[in-house]
C-alpha cells in the first residue's frame, strides 16, 4: 500500500531530518533530483538537453529555492536557464547566487514574456507545501501565457497541498517532481499534477504511519479472493442483491452482473426484477421477495429500490440480518430521511455507504466541501460505517480513521449505472469476508481499472464496465506476476 502524508506530518519529519543533516543538504538532494528529471523530460520532449531553454518561475520560499538550484545544475549541462523572480526581494538567496554563478539569466516579471514564449519547458517553483489559496494575480497572468509544458516543483502551485482543491487560478503540470513522500494533492488532484515522480531525500524513516493510503495493484492481487482447491460456490461467499424495480430493472441487472464477474462466489437476487435478472444472468438464483432470498454472507441494497415505504422495509429487513451490507443510492437517501431504519442494525455489523456529493449532503446536512478526506471521515464516524465518497477521486474512510484514496485513470466512470457496478463489486468482496474498508477501496480501484479498459479512449457504458471486470482482474493478477504476462500500459485519457 502506498502511504500519503499531510503537509503537517511532512514538516514534522523534515524538522527531525534537518536537525541531523548538514545545512542545505536536503535542498541539494531535492534540487539535484529535480534537475535530473528535468533533463530527462527535456531529452524526451526535444531529443536533447544541451542548448534547450528552461524558464524558472520563482516564488518567495524554498520551492523557488529548489527551482533555482535545479537551474544551476542544468547549466552544467549547457541548458539555457532563465529565472523569473516573482518577489525578487524574497527569492532564495543562495539558490539565486548559485544560478547566477553558473551563468543563468535572471529577469523581472515585466521582461519575462519573451523568454517564456521561447521556452522548451517552464518550471513552476512558485509555491510548494506552504501554499495557500489560488495563484496570486502576477503568477496567474504569467501562467496564462505559457505554451510550453510545465514541470511542477513538489506540487502544482495554486492547488491546495492537503485537499487538492482549487479555488481560482492554478498550474496544470505535465510532470510533478515531488520530494520525500507523496502528499494528499498528488492523490486528490491528478489532473493538475500530470505524471508524478518522487525524489528520495531520506525522509521516509522520520514519517511514521501514513495519513492516507492508496492501494497498489500488488495489494489488489493479494487481497482479491481467488478460489482454492477446497472451495465451492458457498465457501467463497454468497452475495445478495436487492436492487431495481419491475419498471426499472437496469440497476438490478448491472449490480448483479458486476457481482457475478467479481468473484467465483454465488449471487442471489431478491426483488421485483427477478425475471429480467434471471434472463440476463442464468447463474443467479433469483426470487421475487427479500424474505425468501436464502442465506447470504453480505447484502447489496439500494440501487433503484425507490425511497418509499417498500424500499424502507427492504432496507430495514436487510440491516437486521447480521451480515455486512453495502447500502447504495436509494438506500442512502432512505437512511438520511429515516435514520431510525438503522435501529435494525447491530452496530457491530459492517456497513458500507457509497454517497455522491448530493447524497452526502442528505446524510450530513452539508456538501462535502473542499476537504473531502475530512468530509468522508466525519460521515464514517457519524454512521459507524465505511463511507466511500464518490467524486473524480474516490475517498474511502473507515470509522477508525483509516482513509484510502482511489485516483482514477481518466473520467470514464462518469456514466449512468456506473455506481450500480461499483456496489456489486463491493458486495462480493464483503461476502468473501474482506475487511469492509479494504472491500470498498479494492472495489473502487477495480471499478476504475475496468473503466479505463472498457473506454480505451472513447466513452463507455455501465454494461461495458461490467464486461471489462474480468479483464481488470486479469490485469491485476498478471501485474502481480501470477502468470508472468507482461503488464499492459493503460490508456489515461
Ligand atoms: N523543508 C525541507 O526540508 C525541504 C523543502 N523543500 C521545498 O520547500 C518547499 C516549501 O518551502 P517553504 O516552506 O519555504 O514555502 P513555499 O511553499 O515555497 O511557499 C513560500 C511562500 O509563498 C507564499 N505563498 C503562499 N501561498 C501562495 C500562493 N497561493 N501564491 C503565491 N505565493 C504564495 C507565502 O509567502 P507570503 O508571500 O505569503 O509571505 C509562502 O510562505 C517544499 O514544497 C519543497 O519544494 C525541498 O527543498 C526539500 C527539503
Ligand atoms: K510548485
Amino acid at each position: 500500500m502506498q502511504g500519503i502524508w499531510t503537509t503537517e506530518r511532512i514538516r514534522e519529519a523534515e524538522g527531525k531530518l534537518f536537525a541531523v543533516t548538514p545545512d542545505g543538504e536536503l535542498m541539494r538532494r531535492a534540487s539535484f533530483g529535480l534537475a535530473t528529471h528535468l533533463a530527462g523530460f527535456l531529452a524526451e520532449r526535444t531529443g536533447g538537453v544541451a542548448g534547450r531553454r528552461v524558464v524558472l518561475l520563482v516564488g518567495s520560499g524554498d520551492n523557488g529555492g529548489d527551482a533555482l538550484w535545479a537551474g544551476a545544475f542544468l547549466r552544467r549541462r549547457s541548458v539555457a536557464v532563465t529565472a523569473v523572480l516573482l518577489k525578487p526581494e524574497k527569492a532564495h538567496a543562495r539558490g539565486l547566487a548559485a544560478l547566477r554563478k553558473a551563468g543563468g539569466r535572471v529577469v523581472s516579471v515585466e521582461d519575462s514574456p519573451q523568454w517564456i514564449d521561447k521556452a522548451d519547458v517552464v518550471v513552476d517553483g512558485i509555491v510548494g507545501i506552504s501554499g495557500k489559496g489560488p495563484l496570486r494575480p502576477d503568477a496567474a497572468e504569467l501562467i496564462k501565457h505559457v505554451r510550453a509544458p510545465i514541470v511542477a516543483v513538489d506540487l502544482p502551485s495554486g492547488v491546495d497541498p492537503d485537499t487538492g482543491a482549487v479555488d481560482g487560478p492554478y498550474v496544470t503540470a505535465t510532470l510533478t517532481v515531488t520530494f520525500g513522500a507523496p502528499k494528499p494533492v498528488h492523490a486528490l488532484a491528478p489532473q493538475q499534477c500530470g505524471d508524478i515522480v518522487l525524489v528520495d531525500i531520506g525522509l521516509r524513516p522520520e514519517l511514521g504511519e501514513p495519513d492516507l493510503h492508496r492501494l497498489e495493484l500488488t495489494d489488489l492481487a493479494d487481497l482479491w479472493p481467488i478460489p482454492g482447491a477446497g472451495d465451492d460456490k458457498y465457501t467463497q461467499g454468497v452475495v445478495g442483491i436487492a436492487a431495481g424495480s419491475a419498471t426499472y430493472p437496469g440497476a438490478a441487472v448491472l449490480a448483479s452482473g458486476s457481482a457475478v464477474h467479481a468473484t467465483a462466489g454465488m449471487v442471489r437476487y431478491a426483488g421485483p426484477a427477478a425475471d429480467v435478472v434471471r434472463g440476463r444472468w442464468p447463474e443467479i438464483v433469483a426470487t421475487g421477495s427479500i424474505t425468501d432470498a436464502g442465506r447470504v454472507q453480505a447484502w447489496v441494497v439500494g440501487p433503484g429500490i425507490g425511497t418509499g415505504s417498500e424500499g424502507r422495509e427492504v432496507l430495514r429487513h436487510i440491516l437486521g440480518q447480521g451480515v455486512p451490507v453495502c447500502a447504495d443510492a436509494d438506500a442512502t437517501t432512505i437512511i438520511a430521511q429515516h435514520p431510525d431504519v438503522l435501529d435494525a442494525r447491530d452496530p457491530d455489523t459492517p456497513l458500507v455507504l457509497t454517497p455522491h456529493a448530493g447524497e452526502y449532503e442528505r446524510l450530513m446536512g452539508a456538501r462535502p466541501g473542499a476537504d473531502r478526506v475530512k468530509a468522508a471521515r466525519d460521515a464514517a464516524k457519524k454512521y459507524s460505517a465505511v463511507v466511500l465518497l464518490k467524486g473524480h477521486c474516490t475517498v474511502i474512510a473507515a470509522p477508525d480513521g483509516r482513509v484510502a484514496v482511489n485516483t482514477p485513470r481518466g473520467s470514464w466512470l462518469a456514466t449512468a449505472g456506473s455506481g450500480d457496478v461499483l456496489t456489486g463489486l463491493i458486495g462480493s468482496l464483503l461476502a468473501a469476508g474482506l475487511d469492509p474498508w479494504l472491500a470498498a477501496a479494492a472495489g473502487a480501484q477495480v471499478h476504475s481499472l475496468a473503466g479505463a479498459l472498457a473506454a480505451d479512449g472513447v466513452p463507455t457504458s455501465a454494461s461495458g464496465l461490467v464486461d471489462a471486470i474480468p479483464g481488470a482482474l486479469k490485469l491485476v493478477r498478471d501485474t502481480a506476476g501470477d502468470s508472468g504476462v507482461e503488464v499492459i500500459e493503460l490508456p489515461v485519457n
